[in-house]
């Protein structure tokens, strides 16, 4: 069933046909760059759909909740590897962190409230790679604002340069550290976080990071990419991107200590799996007769 959470009435079609146990909430918008030119678009999808989901759910008495958070959420770190109890919502930039830091707040108000509420909040570092299989991948809509997919893509030669937002940071090699997480990697801690809160009757809500706990710069990144693909990306240093951080990475030893969730594919099989995806399937979800037509004006 397709519905978009803002829609009330909508929504509650969904529950009254429908038994569920647990919600995995993922539905957000999540640009960063767009959030700042669309604030209202994003705080009105972001928390009133979650709002919405939140009142049918206790109305409709399923109270197992697992939120999709971010590192974005801690702002720029005061100390590295970044633990869960680090403080959120300082130094956030963009509506888009905001709009998860309030829904954060939102989710453990409720825990706080109702004991029969039992909340997972699963703070995702960096999300990258594909199915092993090829056939599900990432296909940002227009040029991609994250890493990979762009790396991905001047590699295919769909672009032409990676442009390198900034060398001067203070990290090994000038460029931005980030935690990257195999997203077959991510998608089990969600298993795990299913499982525990089925499991366990007196949680109240908990919050877990989601990474390897280890960063590699943007270089490392390319290098790897370019090991794993056998093909040159090209790259260019331009200034650095406004509110970008040099370094983030975190620690996940809590979800090895209370899931068992520990991630455990590293950057080449990062690497691999986006190649493999974005090698077969250059167009992303479109076929590439659909492009064609498009480009001989049949459309
Ligand atoms: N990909 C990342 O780097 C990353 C990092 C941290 C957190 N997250 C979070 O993980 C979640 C999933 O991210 P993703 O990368 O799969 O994003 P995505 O954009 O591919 O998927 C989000 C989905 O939510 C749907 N959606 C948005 N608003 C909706 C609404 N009002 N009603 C119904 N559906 C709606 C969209 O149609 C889309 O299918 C998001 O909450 C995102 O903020 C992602
Ligand atoms: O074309 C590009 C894109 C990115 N970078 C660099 O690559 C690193 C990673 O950038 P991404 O845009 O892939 O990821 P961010 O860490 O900036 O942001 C991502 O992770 C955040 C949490 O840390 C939020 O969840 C956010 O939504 C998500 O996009 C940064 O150093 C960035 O400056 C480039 O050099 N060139």
């Amino acid at each position: 069933m397709k519905c978009d959470l803002r829609n009330f009435d909508e929504l509650e079609k969904v529950f009254s046909e429908q038994n569920f146990e647990t919600i995995i909430h993922f539905a957000a918008l999540k640009s960063v760059s767009e959030s700042t030119t669309k604030p209202l678009e994003y705080y009105e999808n972001n928390i009133l759909g979650t709002l919405n989901l939140l009142k049918l759910a206790n109305k409709y008495g399923v109270k197992k909740f697992i939120f999709s958070s971010s590192a974005t959420v801690y702002g720029p770190p005061k100390e590295l590897p970044i633990k869960e109890t680090a403080q959120t919502g300082q130094g956030i930039t963009n509506p888009y962190g905001q709009t998860k830091f309030m829904m954060e707040q939102i989710l453990i108000d409720l825990a706080k409230a109702n004991p029969e509420w039992k909340i997972i909040i699963l703070r995702y570092f960096n999300p990258v790679g594909a199915h092993p299989s090829g056939r599900i991948g990432e296909d940002p809509l227009g040029v991609p604002n994250n890493l990979m997919p762009y790396i991905a893509q001047v590699a295919v030669k769909k672009l032409s340069y990676l442009k390198i937002y900034g060398d001067n940071y203070e990290t090994i090699d000038g460029t931005g550290v980030r935690d990257y997480i195999h997203i077959m990697d991510l998608a089990r801690g969600h298993l795990s976080a299913i499982e525990r809160i089925q499991k366990h009757e007196n949680l109240s809500y908990e919050i877990f990071n989601l990474g390897t706990g280890r960063g590699y710069s943007v270089r490392e990144m390319v290098a790897a990419f370019e090991k794993a693909s056998g093909k040159k990306v090209k790259t260019r240093v331009e200034p650095a991107r406004a509110g970008d951080l040099a370094k983030v990475y975190c620690d996940p030893t809590l979800a090895w200590e209370l899931m068992a969730w520990r991630a455990e594919h590293n950057i080449d099989e990062m690497c691999r799996d986006a190649w493999n995806w974005q090698q077969k399937n250059p167009y992303g979800y479109a076929k590439k007769s659909h492009f064609d037509e498009i480009e001989m004006g049949f459309m």
